[in-house]
């Protein structure tokens, strides 16, 4: 026999079962590898205890994935475990230390170098985090240069799939994509001037290669690449350049070396919409194309003159049509019916997830105290694994085949479309009702003449609005959670606590006080746990970062305010004290990016009945004597939509919603906004928009770097650029702090000057932060004095 002309290319391998997902959560139902991870950081367990309990975890979630229905055979399980980030295991599989963890990679095993480059140690700090695409989950961002070594290591994905094998589970590894994964690096700090982490496509491209020639070997069928960044309009390259470098990636990794063999690729396009790139790249030599079709749409035109199919044949198409994103149960029948269009265009269809499941939480049988009329409306993570499996029974059988489930779903969703609270006619009349004048304030002008009755001197300084939450503040509030103290002491420890934080800001010399937020478990939460339309859960976790993890709460029906939220905490604290003391709020976009939001009715109009509760709000703290309140958006960036053509919408709405909440407030009254990023080129315009008297911003790290976008954008209320990294435990001095107060003056005139740190010092300690802020005040004072 002579050797193959062609490569060796998987045909011939199965194809991929007709239901599958993209990833599933990895922190375990009770969050045990976030306790395991945290315990052998404190030497309390060995590395070989944290690897048991890791791989009792994978084995756990494979066998519970084919127990909801997911084929054990044929590559529908994905290997999504992570112990700290997907992006930081591509990193690892890659072999792309950067240099200067190389001492680090040198000593330790594969595990402390990994967890070095997550978190840092003693000589080094940490890689940045950054957000994942419009998600509020961060990953660790690669640092590369021309110089970064690159070698495959395929070590834990082998183990991975032999672990399976073991179980008689054929899995399916997943990695970040090589164009993702380039496109979300940054530079290093000594690459060239000029370089570019995508320029060195080809060389990781030929690394990939190495990686799927060992899983095959390791008799992997399926592998599953992401490259997410098919649908973002916020890289370095635009999008028409991405499917390009896509397409360059892939006919190179589809066609790997003259005997050379390979898995059958699934290459994923997930948290967006594809539809313009979906023929492109059912072309590709790759086995399966993965489109999200609820946040993105088909190709009708493609889809009806034949051309998908064209493209697509020989290619499966993995329909992303149950939500990764959301906690609501999937309309099956319209799913199916979206599926059942591809398929009879003669598309091999399986039925997907929008994404991954790793943002949402495990499973709605673990929330005990859930009403049970909401909980039968929910799917999390196991529930959206069952919709699959049934959807793929539907597709396959005919709906016949699932009616019992379809007509089951479709009385859930007409429960809760009739449910009580879902709409509230008040709610909506007043929603309604609203006019242009609603959201616009007086001239800027009057209104800074009308607040100088506050009396806030020039580079006045103040804070973010937390202090450190203190271990007693988290056991009194535990303590309270579990009956154990009653409201009344409760209360009496928080005022204790304001008054103390009160008493410390005067003594430090803060011009504007804040009452400390002791009262609040989480920005969010606090007001969700307060407002009609929320509910709570008690197991709901999903991962942030590493072993960080949130509860987002559940916005389910019309929202509205029952009672003041934070009026007497505040007013509590104003009476302490002849300075002002600013109210706190939570602003509606931030309260919607951190929640869990209903489906049904776009999410501007909920934006708008939440902006109505917390304009309620700011009348009563107005007229219990506060002059000052904040409300925070930190999450105006992050829900800014990936596609460039949705961009103008978003931005119209959620600038609209703040100024709705804020724009109540009379001239004298001075509205305050906080945002923690420095990165806003692209929103400087909606910031401004926001119309608030003074916007706080991160600015430490960049060294000021914002201030000069803002003076040119012609920025002409009060602007507080941080002068205070709260992100690390170091105290800055006061001269580090002047020097960028300086370098913030010598652009912005000081009357419209604040002096704060980048955010909020919930996650500090007393001790440095009580010197931090004393060396602040000692920075703007020797400004002023100047
Ligand atoms: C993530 S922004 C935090 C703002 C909030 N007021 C705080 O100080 O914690
Ligand atoms: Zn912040």
């Amino acid at each position: 026999m002579t050797a193959p002309a062609h490569p060796v290319t998987p045909t011939g391998v199965a194809p991929l079962p007709q239901a599958t997902i993209l990833g599933y959560p990895r922190i375990g139902r009770r969050r045990e590898l976030k306790r395991a991870v945290e315990a052998f950081w404190k030497g309390k367990i060995s590395e070989e205890q944290l690897r048991v309990t890791a791989r009792e975890l994978r084995a756990a979630t494979r066998a519970r994935l084919v127990e909801l229905g997911l084929p054990a055979t044929g590559g529908a399980v994905p290997e999504s475990f992570s112990f700290y980030d997907q992006v930081l295991d591509a990193t690892l599989a890659l072999g792309a230390i950067p240099s200067r963890f190389a001492d680090v990679a040198e000593t330790g095993s594969d595990l402390a170098s990994y967890f070095a480059l997550a978190r840092g140690d003693e000589s080094h700090q940490p890689l940045e985090m950054t957000k994942w695409f419009d998600t509020n989950y961060h990953y660790s961002v690669p640092e590369l240069s021309a110089a970064t070594p690159l070698a495959a290591n395929a070590a834990a994905l082998v183990a991975q799939l032999a672990e399976a094998a073991e179980q008689g589970i054929e899995s399916r590894p997943v990695l970040v994509g090589p164009v993702t994964y380039l496109l979300l690096a940054k530079a290093a700090d000594d690459a060239a001037e000029g370089f570019a982490p995508i320029d060195r496509l080809d060389e990781v491209v030929a690394v990939y290669g190495e990686l799927l020639a060992a899983l095959a070997a390791a008799g992997a069928r399926w592998v599953q690449l992401d490259e997410p960044a098919l649908v973002s309009d916020s890289l370095s390259v635009p999008r028409a350049e991405v499917l390009a470098l896509v397409e360059r990636a892939y006919t190179t990794l589809g066609a790997p070396a003259v005997g050379a063999a390979r898995p059958a690729i699934l290459l994923t396009a997930p948290y967006g919409d594809s539809s313009a790139a979906l023929t492109r790249l059912g072309a590709l030599p790759v086995e399966a194309v993965q489109a999200d079709l609820v946040r993105g749409t088909l190709p009708e035109e493609a889809l009806a003159d034949g051309s998908l199919a064209a493209a697509f044949a020989g290619t499966q198409l993995v329909a992303g049509v149950v939500d990764g994103r959301n906690i609501w149960r999937t309309d099956l029948r319209a799913a199916l019916a979206l599926a059942q269009r591809i398929s009879d265009a003669g598309i091999a269809t399986v039925i997907g997830t929008s994404n991954s499941l790793q943002h949402v939480p495990h499973d709605v049988a673990d929330e005990t105290k859930l009403d049970a009329r909401l909980a039968s409306w929910l799917a999390f993570a196991d529930q959206k694994v069952t919709q699959v499996a049934t959807l793929a029974r539907g597709l396959a059988e005919g709906a016949a085949a699932i009616e019992a489930e379809l007509a089951d779903t479709e009385a859930a969703l007409a429960d809760r479309a009739g449910a009580p609270g879902v709409r509230d006619a008040r709610v909506r009349e007043r929603a309604a009702a609203v006019t242009s004048a609603d959201r616009s304030r007086a001239d800027e002008g009057a209104r800074r003449d009308a607040q100088r009755g506050i009396g806030v001197p020039e580079l006045a300084t103040t804070t973010i609005g937390s202090f450190p939450q203190t271990t007693e503040i988290r056991t009194a509030r535990a303590a309270f959670v579990r009956g154990e103290i009653d409201q009344a002491a409760y209360d009496g420890f928080l005022r204790e606590e304001i008054a103390r934080v009160i008493r410390l800001q005067e003594e430090i010399g803060l011009d504007v006080l804040v009452h400390g937020e002791a009262e609040r478990n989480d920005m969010v939460q606090y007001f969700a746990e307060l407002l009609d339309g929320f509910a709570v859960t008690e197991n709901g976790w999903v991962q942030s970062y590493g072993t960080r993890a949130t509860r987002p709460s559940i916005l389910w029906g019309d929202v509205s305010r029952p009672a003041p939220m934070t009026v007497a905490w505040s007013a509590y604290a104003q009476s302490l004290t002849e300075k002002p003391v600013k109210g706190m709020l939570t602003g509606p976009v931030t309260i919607l990016a951190w929640s869990f939001v209903r489906d049904d009715q776009p999410l501007a109009d909920t934006a708008e009945q939440v902006a109505l509760a917390l304009r309620d709000e700011i009348d009563d703290l107005v007229a219990a004597g506060i002059t000052i309140v904040q409300v925070d958006e930190p999450a105006l960036r992050e829900l800014l939509p990936l596609d460039a053509d949705r961009q103008a919408a978003y931005l119209d709405w959620s600038v609209g919603s703040f100024r709705l909440a804020t724009s109540g407030a009379a001239s004298e009254v001075q509205i305050h906004t906080h945002l923690c990023y420095s990165e806003f080129g692209e929103i400087i315009g909606a910031v401004d928009g926001l119309d608030a008297d003074v916007t706080s911003i991160e600015a430490a790290r960049s060294r000021m770097d914002v201030v000069d976008p803002l003076g040119d954008h012609g920025y002409s209320r009060g602007i507080g650029p941080g002068v205070y990294d709260i992100h690390s435990p170091r105290v800055p001095s006061a001269a580090e702090q002047e020097e960028l107060i300086r370098i913030a003056a010598a652009r912005i005139p000081g009357e419209q000057l604040w002096v704060n740190p980048d955010c909020g010092l919930k996650t500090r300690g007393y001790e440095e932060t009580v010197a931090s802020l004393t060396n602040l005040v000692q920075a703007a004072r020797a400004v002023r004095g100047a």
